[in-house]
């Protein structure tokens, strides 16, 4: 959970997409991992310790090197550490100009003022009383006062940051009900149903896939835009699903000793088992390509600075259950309505999942954090027609120039004529390329 606020607190608006989604990639590179030391261990007794013993490794590694890793500025800037966030913006941008530090500093620090005074009240009602379990009354109607008065009512209570959340979850949510981890969990066992020797061989090549189309994911999601990317993606992944479903209905479902006779080539496996195979890898691909990634980066850039914490608590907890939900029920769905049923049946929540998308999801890339706030405050959100997002804040590099690299000094050069030039007179505003704030209906590439 915290990954992804860290990240996106201390990227560039123009990058932010991409070192987000950095993460995903780390995680899908981790999958591919585990295939490949469970491959390994597999065949030796009880191998299992070994497999869950070897997922400590990059655990241990990863606490060490977090001692190294400073707090973000906008983290610092909100506990008055000035000269702390002046050093950690030139430790992560290098080649910044002292003017340039300064605005950066000035910007986190306008940006942060309402997360202090929160902070502020936050303090003022806490302290209450005391746990003790003969006054456990007087401690559960605090508790109620701090989750109503507290950042989760304020987030609850305004219609904007709803919004926000609902935008988060939502996408969190179909990211894991569309099916894509049983796929991941159960691909060796839908391999074997089918009736194809190699499982094993065959599930690696699905993790590998979505590793592979998620370093591809990088390049496309601060060029392509979020909801660019994800209303193309969700097609795909419709389709995928789709052609599985429709495979599974001609694949005749082997018992074990049917498929131990298939892989001694006794029996050869359908043809539609290589169809099977096909439509799981589409469904991959555009997965890794779209919600898997873009999920967790919208919900790092959703939420203002008062409840990016809370909010991204609650995205990230319903992307769990719903993991949860749809991984524990699979087999036996599969057993109650068929693996062919159920796989039509996450095709529909896919489909469910584009509406949303298109319903729901303004474009957020390039934007600063301000920015993108600004976006879900205007009254028309995705389809509605005022103009485009205000003059960045110049605290962050806010255009989406696509295909163009700029050095950060270059950026917040232009961030500072942003500032005072009105927006038409930007040197970069491309049409084409403006983010689909408020216009997107009307807007949008599809
Ligand atoms: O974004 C990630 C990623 O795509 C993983 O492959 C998947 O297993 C996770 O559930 C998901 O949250």
């Amino acid at each position: 959970m915290t990954l992804p606020i860290y990240l996106a607190e201390i990227s560039p608006a123009k990058f932010r997409g991409r070192i987000v989604a950095s993460l995903v990639v780390l995680i899908t590179g981790g999958q591919v991992l585990a295939y490949i030391v469970d491959a390994i261990f597999f065949p030796v007794t009880k191998g299992w310790r070994w497999m869950f013993g070897f997922g400590a490794v990059p655990a241990v590694v990863q606490l060490l090197l977090s001692f190294s890793l400073p707090e973000s500025p906008r983290f610092q800037l909100r506990h008055d550490r000035v000269a702390s966030a002046r050093k950690t913006i030139r430790l992560l941008n290098p080649t910044l100009s002292h003017g340039a530090v300064q605005r950066r500093i000035e910007s986190i620090q306008a940006e942060v003022q309402g997360a202090k005074e929160s902070d502020r009240a936050d303090e003022a009602r806490e302290g209450g009383v005391p746990l003790s379990l003969a006054k456990w009354k007087d401690w559960l109607q605090d508790w109620r006062n701090d989750i109503q008065e507290g950042r989760l009512g304020r987030l609850w209570r305004d219609r904007v940051s709803r919004r926000t959340l609902l935008v988060a979850a939502g996408l969190q949510f179909f990211q894991q009900a569309t099916g894509f981890n049983t796929l991941m969990y159960y691909s060796a066992k839908i391999i074997q149903l089918s009736g194809l020797g190699q499982p094993v061989a065959f599930a690696i090549f699905v993790a590998l896939s979505n590793f592979l189309s998620t370093i591809v994911a990088l390049r496309l999601i601060d060029r392509m835009g979020r909801r660019a990317l994800l209303l193309r993606t969700l097609i795909g992944m419709l389709f995928g699903m789709s052609l599985l479903a429709f495979s599974f209905v001609f694949i005749h479902l082997r018992a074990d000793d049917a498929v131990q006779a298939a892989a001694a080539g006794q029996s050869g496996p359908s043809p539609w088992a290589f169809v099977a195979i096909l439509a799981m890898n589409i469904f991959c691909i555009s997965f890794a390509l779209g919600i898997g990634n873009c999920a967790w980066v919208v919900q790092s850039e959703v939420f203002n600075q008062d409840q990016r914490a809370v909010g991204n608590g609650i995205a990230t907890a319903v992307n769990w259950s719903a993991n949860l939900l749809i991984s524990s029920t699979f087999l036996h769905l599969a057993s109650a309505i068929t693996p062919a049923g159920t796989f039509a049946l996450y095709s529909v929540i896919s489909l469910a999942g584009w509406i949303f998308t298109w319903r729901y999801l303004p474009e957020t890339k390039g934007l600063s954090l301000d920015e993108v706030r600004e976006l879900f405050e205007r009254e028309v959100g995705v389809h509605g027609t005022t103009a485009a997002p205000s003059a960045p804040t110049g605290g962050e590099a806010s255009y989406h120039v696509v295909g163009e690299e700029t050095s950060e000094e270059e950026e917040e050069e232009r961030g500072t004529e942003a500032t005072a030039a009105p927006k038409e007179n930007r040197p970069e505003s491309h049409e084409a390329d403006k983010p689909i704030a408020g216009g997107g209906r009307d807007a949008h590439p599809d």
